[in-house]
């Protein structure tokens, strides 16, 4: 699998420079036109592999060189090679060999005996080498300090539970759409295909293993769409009825619009800055046999709306991401500390904005897929202070149903069966 690590490298080198990976891998790809779907599937693992233990391999990788890998390819192959020789399925001399060939496609005649050196070296070395790096707390965790140190301070029961699920696989959900289909025939189709699952309560499913999407039953079809469990809990927190006008306000790719749209009959306007994000909105729209009004608009103004105010809004605000690390294991390596504070401030300046297009009696779902404070309940406290007609609701999730923690009201703890997110439901009177 040299190739996939030509590939891995180069997407790594690129998110290293602070490129997102949904940007990064499909570049990665490109380079690469002659790989098999087998070797860019395994280019994928090995991204995904080496950026969940980055801290990990870098550490070892400072240890076996004694100044930094001047060429950042090198620098990455040698970082993906180190991943899969820690946390990989493929044996050892396998790893290195193809390693070695590899570092002969980057254009540095050096690079093929460093990488045959430090490699060989690590193999050598690994146990006195793991005692020594494995003392510091980012490489244990695999997360930078300020992260670690954030959820320890502000979760001091859950901080280590919630980094150890960030770092595992993610699980893959689905939503059966109830207009076309109903929970028991799709359990009773997924068995007939040979296909196991766990059903988590209402219309969410678990894959026992993830899978393409176009080989489960009736997905072109639009039985059923992707979406984490937790995130499953938008629409009934929402409280929608038939004949409500319904704004969604943050609305790509899609998968909340959609949901609201399965579970009423509601006039729905489904709003996102990203106009080309929007093109996925259309396309599971018209999978799933959906209709919206679809328009490319800023939240945070009002030339977009028409006056009418709405009886519910959803606010599925840009974040962090921190509740959904395991699927986004660049976002650990990309985000400041200080970016918290930029996306606090778009998040008040979305649901200030939104609130004036609020009907009386109508409520406003805020979500985030964050589990830092400063985007939730810190932001919903600070709201509340300044808008005297907003009440908070209580939002109940079901425990039997979906298991999970709270540590705040509204914060889904990130757990094996669902990523972490953060619902406060306000009502306007
Ligand atoms: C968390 S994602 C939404 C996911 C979506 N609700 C779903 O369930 O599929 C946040 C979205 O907010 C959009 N966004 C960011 N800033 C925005 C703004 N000022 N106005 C409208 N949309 C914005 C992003 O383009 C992104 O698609």
């Amino acid at each position: 699998m040299q190739v996939a690590q030509i590939i891995a490298a180069h997407a790594v080198a690129e998110v290293l420079s602070g490129h997102n990976l949904t940007v990064s891998m499909p570049k990665a790809l490109r380079k690469v036109r002659s790989a098999t779907p087998q070797q860019q599937a395994a280019a994928q693992d090995y991204s995904y592999l080496t950026l969940r233990f980055y801290a990990e391999s870098a550490a070892y990788l400072a240890a076996l060189t004694p100044k930094p890998v001047s060429d950042s390819r090198v620098q990455a192959l040698l970082l993906v090679a180190l991943s899969q020789l820690l946390h990989g399925q493929d044996d050892d001399f396998t790893v290195v060999n193809q390693a070695v060939e590899a570092a002969g496609t980057t254009g540095q005649r050096w690079a093929k005996g460093l990488v045959n050196a430090v490699l060989r070296n690590f193999l050598r070395q690994r146990e006195a080498l793991q005692a020594e790096v494995s003392q510091h707390e980012e490489v244990h965790w695999n997360y930078p300090q300020w992260w670690i140190a954030l959820l320890r301070q502000q979760y001091p029961d859950h901080w280590q539970a919630m980094l150890a699920v960030g770092n595992e696989h993610p699980p893959m959900t689905l939503r059966v759409n109830l207009r076309k289909t109903s929970v028991p025939a799709y359990l009773q189709a997924l068995q007939e295909a040979g296909i196991a699952v766990t059903h988590l309560g209402s219309a969410a499913i678990q894959l026992q293993q993830p899978m393409p999407v176009h080989k489960l039953p009736g997905f072109d079809l639009g039985w059923v769409s992707v979406q984490d469990a937790g995130a499953q809990w938008a629409a009934p927190l929402l409280d929608v009825a038939p004949g409500m006008r319904v704004l969604d306000a943050c609305s790509a790719p899609g998968g909340k619009t959609c949901q609201l749209l399965e579970t009423a009959d509601v006039d729905l306007i489904s709003l996102d800055l990203e106009a080309d994000r929007l093109q996925r909105v259309h396309e599971n729209l018209q999978r799933l046999g959906l209709q919206a009004q679809v328009v490319a608009g800023n939240a945070t103004t009002t030339d977009w709306f028409d006056g009418r105010p709405f009886d519910r809004i959803l606010a599925d605000v840009p974040c962090s991401a921190s509740g959904i690390v395991r699927r986004h294991v660049d976002m650990k390596w990309l985000r400041r500390p200080e970016d918290l504070a930029t996306f606090a401030h778009t998040q008040a300046q979305i649901l200030s904005n939104l609130w004036q297009m609020l009907a009386k009696g109508g409520k406003l779902l805020y979500v985030t897929c964050s589990v830092f404070q400063q985007e939730n309940e810190m932001q919903i406290q600070q709201f509340l202070t300044s808008h005297a007609d907003a009440t908070r609701v209580a939002v109940q999730f079901d425990a039997a149903l979906l298991p999970c923690t709270h540590a705040a009201p509204g914060q889904l703890l990130p757990v094996a069966a669902h990523d972490g997110l953060f619902y406060a439901l306000l009502q306007k009177h």
